[in-house]
């Protein structure tokens, strides 16, 4: 009898950052194509954003030191000097006592540190009448204040999100170089588990539900899968069908079979496939302790356990984590968490992280998560939850009205 070594969740997370490599090839791809890649170099600014100082309002570009003394009661006064024009560089220049009129975005004229917005003074006939004193550098965004020229904007590993990709666009950056687009490969295993598409099943049969929803974090993630079908608990096929998938893949997902009953072969498998093979079989989580993760010469294997609702929230949990490995992301946080308050009394044990599906709503001001109990092999309690409430290794279960971390689901 084969009993399982558990690793905690953290040692879990530790020895996936420890041991997964970037996948060393990177392509260059166009900016708008490059949405949720992984930066390969970084970015170093050749120019300063802005390039010119820039009003941040409609008003009038003055020195801030002619509007001193200013206010409703005792208005300042100065001339209208001009009008600056967008996208063109002024052609007024600002001197004691005057003042060019700018509208947002507008460059600001020589000879002004600041802008006083149209609602703060009053323009009769060229004598401007200020109402407030301002500050130097008031409604103004300086030249390089957002990037300065020199500067590291994006270090390598960096996951371009739509700021990234506008911060580029602001340098006239065309194209990135990223880790290219990961691959992996998806087999299901169990003699019970036929085609989803199978219109009228047999006794004892089951459609393939990991296939997809695991397949579909893999495309929310941008990974591409290549479906590897479902294969029968007979070793040597196992072994043959995962080995022709992991030649193809960057990574290798294999569903069920991962626990130690007389025909979970999906351990024997992974360790045919290379070496160092298992670094972790069982981890002190439910759901899904018989969790494998192991590297086959440099490529990761993940041994999902089959049911569907273990499946998904490992993947999701640990699968992520991989994943974002070997796509060169620099992954120093932890997932985003919320707090929410628990509507009931939850048992967990000692030593043991608990990820409970549950939902999520407001009440008066403050976050509550619902639990939804049922059993990990029933995929409708992730079609009915929204987040994960998780109970710590370190906790003996929470009670009502308790304040908890929560993982939302988008
Ligand atoms: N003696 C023990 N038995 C089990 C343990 C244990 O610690 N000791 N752990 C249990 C837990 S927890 C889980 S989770 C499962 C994991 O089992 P396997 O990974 O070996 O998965 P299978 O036995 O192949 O399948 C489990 C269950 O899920 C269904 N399944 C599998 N693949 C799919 C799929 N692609 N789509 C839909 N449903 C699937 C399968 O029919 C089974 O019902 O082990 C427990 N046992
Ligand atoms: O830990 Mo298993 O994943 O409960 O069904």
């Amino acid at each position: 009898m084969q009993f399982f070594k558990v690793k905690t969740v953290e040692e879990t997370f530790t020895l996936i950052d420890e041991k997964i490599p970037a996948i060393e090839q990177t392509e260059i791809r166009e900016l708008f194509r490059a949405l949720h890649y992984i930066l390969a170099s970084p970015v170093t600014a050749k120019e300063n954003v802005p390039s010119f100082d820039r009003s941040t309002v409609d008003g009038y570009a003055v020195r801030a030191k002619d509007t001193y003394g200013s206010s409703e009661s005792m208005p300042g006064f100065l001339t209208v000097a001009g009008e600056v024009k967008m996208g063109e560089v002024p052609t007024a220049e600002v001197t004691q006592g005057t003042a060019v009129y700018v509208p947002t975005g507008g460059m600001l004229p020589k000879g002004s540190d600041s802008v006083i917005m149209i609602e703060h003074c009053e323009d009769v006939d060229t004598l401007l009448n200020t109402y407030r004193q301002i500050a130097p550098g008031e409604n103004v965004i300086r030249a390089g204040e957002d990037i300065r020229e020199g500067e590291i904007l994006l270090s390598r590993g960096t996951k371009l999100r739509p700021q990234e990709l506008g911060a580029l666009a602001s340098l006239g950056i065309t194209h990135v170089t990223v880790f290219r687009k990961l691959k992996v490969g998806y087999l299901s295993s169990g003699d019970e588990i036929v085609p989803y598409q199978t219109e009228t099943l047999r006794e004892g049969q089951i459609r393939d539900i990991n296939y997809l929803t695991i397949a579909g974090l893999a495309q929310e993630w941008n990974v591409e899968v290549v479906y590897g079908g479902i294969v029968r608990d007979d070793f040597a096929e196992f072994r043959e069908r995962a080995r022709a998938l992991y030649d193809e893949a960057d990574c290798l997902i294999l569903s069920g079979g991962s626990s130690v009953g007389a025909k979970d072969y999906t351990t024997d498998v992974i360790q045919s496939l290379g070496d160092p093979g298992v670094f972790v079989h069982g981890i002190s989580i439910k759901p899904g302790k018989p969790t494998i993760l192991a590297l086959a010469n440099e490529k990761p294997v993940i041994g999902l356990p089959g049911h569907p609702a273990s499946a998904m929230i490992i993947f999701k949990l640990f699968g992520e984590r991989v994943l974002r490995k070997l796509k060169g992301e620099k992954c120093d946080r932890k997932p985003e968490r919320i707090l929410a308050k628990i509507t009931k009394n939850i048992p967990s044990s000692m030593g043991r992280a608990d990820y409970i599906r549950a939902r999520l709503f407001e009440k008066e001001g403050e976050w509550w998560a619902e639990p939804i109990i049922g059993k990990s092999g029933l995929i409708t309690t992730l079609v009915k939850s929204d987040c994960l409430v998780e109970i710590s290794s370190e906790k003996e279960g929470v009670s009502q009205g308790e304040w908890i971390p929560v993982i939302p689901s988008r």
